[in-house]
């Protein structure tokens, strides 16, 4: 435990809320997942680091953290006023697969990613696909309650029966409605949104019997159900990006208030959106995979370390430079540390004014710049190690696993020799230099920016 106050933003209050956990130092945590109908990009993957931030930040804190990411494998429409093709089926179609098929396809690449970008493990990752029953009980408990009614298309919630519907986005429904641009179809509201779709005439991929008749649930209903059954009506934390706030989340509290009287969770954080010239990256407009960052020659968690440096409600724009500027500050940082000694203790002062940054909102580029304060202090270089040590646990740079090798002077040597080969564009020449080094048993690692880095093989 420590003796700092944790303190969050809650977009639900919009304000900055001490930390209070349902359990006693345990926190049920739910992070909405991916659409796995296409490579996350990474946008989506700053989201998941600053999911990963804040579990480190409680973890470090004391608490025993029930981790909880959903695979949205269905239902995720192409629009989000309920109309338009399913995100899957479109993707499918278009790659010449089966839904089922890109889907596991796409879940395994986005959880690759997340282990190059040392992200923590879910304590639970479930499939919308595999908890259709639990969705449909969800809508027959709505059902029962009255807030339900049903079109040629699906069955759908009536926000209207909801005073309050809307409150996490401050929506104004009379707005709303006077400048409708919504397509309403036969939705009663413009806010009204779909449980259960029908397959209608087509014969769709994915597709379940229902009290309803055929079809498949709603984006929204898959969250509420799932993270009832693995946290409860209540729990401590549901988390996402920004775009989550106007409907995806505002639907997930309308629909848990109305089936069980409660609210689903005591604080909503939002991360913001990484941008690239000013717009959202986004898998239909500008996309950028982290595979695009390594085949450029930087390695993962130099994009970690560049999401560092903005806090995460604010948006962070993309540039080559700034993730070349990020990946040579990671180098010099493992350069420091490989060069301190072991054995030291973690610095108390530097240890409050860190953990009063991090439990303040997750002040992540203030953390990063009392880095290079305890490089530069006076204080023992061991404990310098030790205090660095202690703040990569909520870093996840893995700075504790950077061992120093020492390069023999004839390989160091060579490297720059085919270096400088390379740059006369004597390409064959540098390659049998290559085969020298590799007999000596290392190899060059051709990196961004004409920087190499030498390794045993
Ligand atoms: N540019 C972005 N920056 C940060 N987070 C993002 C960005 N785009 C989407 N997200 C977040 O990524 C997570 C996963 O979203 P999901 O897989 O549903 O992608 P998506 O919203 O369909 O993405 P896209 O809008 O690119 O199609 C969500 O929490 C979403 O808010
Ligand atoms: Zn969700």
């Amino acid at each position: 435990m420590t003796q700092t106050t944790l303190q969050f933003y809650n977009t639900l209050s919009r304000q900055l809320m001490p930390f209070d956990s349902i359990g006693p130092l345990r926190v049920g945590l739910y992070a909405c997942g991916p659409t796995v109908y296409d490579y996350a990009h990474v946008g989506n993957l700053r989201t998941y680091l600053f999911v990963d931030t804040l579990k480190r930040v409680l973890q470090l804190n004391g608490y025993q953290v029930n981790h909880v990411m959903n695979i949205t494998d269905v239902g995720h429409l192409v629009s989000d006023g309920d109309s338009g093709e399913d995100k899957m089926e479109k993707g499918a179609r278009i790659q010449h697969k089966s839904a089922w098929e890109i889907a596991t396809f796409f879940e395994s690449a986005f959880l690759a990613d997340l282990e190059r970008l040392n992200i923590l493990k879910p304590s639970i990752t479930c499939r919308a696909t595999e908890h259709i029953q639990e969705q449909i009980s969800f809508i027959q408990s709505l059902e029962e309650k009255g807030y339900t009614y049903q079109t040629s298309d699906g069955i759908y919630f009536d926000t209207e029966k909801l005073p309050d519907y809307g409150k996490l986005a401050r929506l104004d429904k009379q707005g709303l409605l006077a400048g409708i641009r919504v397509d309403m179809a036969e939705k009663r509201h413009p806010t009204d949104f779909a449980l259960w779709k029908f397959s209608g005439g087509q014969k769709r991929q994915m597709e379940w019997q229902s009290p309803w008749g055929i079809g498949f649930p709603g984006w929204h209903i898959e969250c509420s159900a799932m993270a009832e059954k693995y946290l409860g009506e209540t729990f401590d934390i549901h988390i996402g990006g920004e775009d989550h706030i106007p409907v995806h989340h505002t639907n997930e509290i309308a629909q848990c208030q109305a089936k069980n009287g409660k609210v689903q969770a005591n604080y909503w954080m939002h991360g913001y959106f990484l941008n690239i010239n000013n717009e959202k990256i986004s898998k239909s407009g500008v996309s950028l995979r982290l595979e695009s960052l390594i085949e450029h020659g930087y390695e993962p968690l130099a994009y970690r370390y560049l999401t560092l440096t903005s806090h995460y409600r604010s948006h962070l724009s993309f540039s080559w430079e700034g993730l070349a500027g990020a990946q040579k500050t990671l180098r010099r940082l493992r350069d420091k540390i490989t060069s301190l000694p072991a054995g030291g203790n973690i610095d108390s002062q530097f240890k409050a004014e860190f953990l009063g940054y991090i439990n303040r909102d997750l002040n992540m580029p203030q953390a990063l710049a009392l880095v290079w304060k305890v490089i530069e202090s006076e204080i023992e270089p061991a404990d310098k190690k030790s205090t660095l040590l202690y703040f990569d646990q909520i870093f996840g740079l893995d700075l504790g696993k950077v061992v120093r090798v020492t390069i023999p002077d004839e390989v160091q040597r060579l490297a720059e020799q085919r270096q400088s080969l390379k740059q006369q564009g004597r390409y064959d020449e540098a390659d049998s230099i290559r085969d020298q080094i590799l007999a000596y048993g290392y190899q060059v690692n051709d990196s961004a920016d004409r920087l190499y880095t030498i390794t045993p093989r």
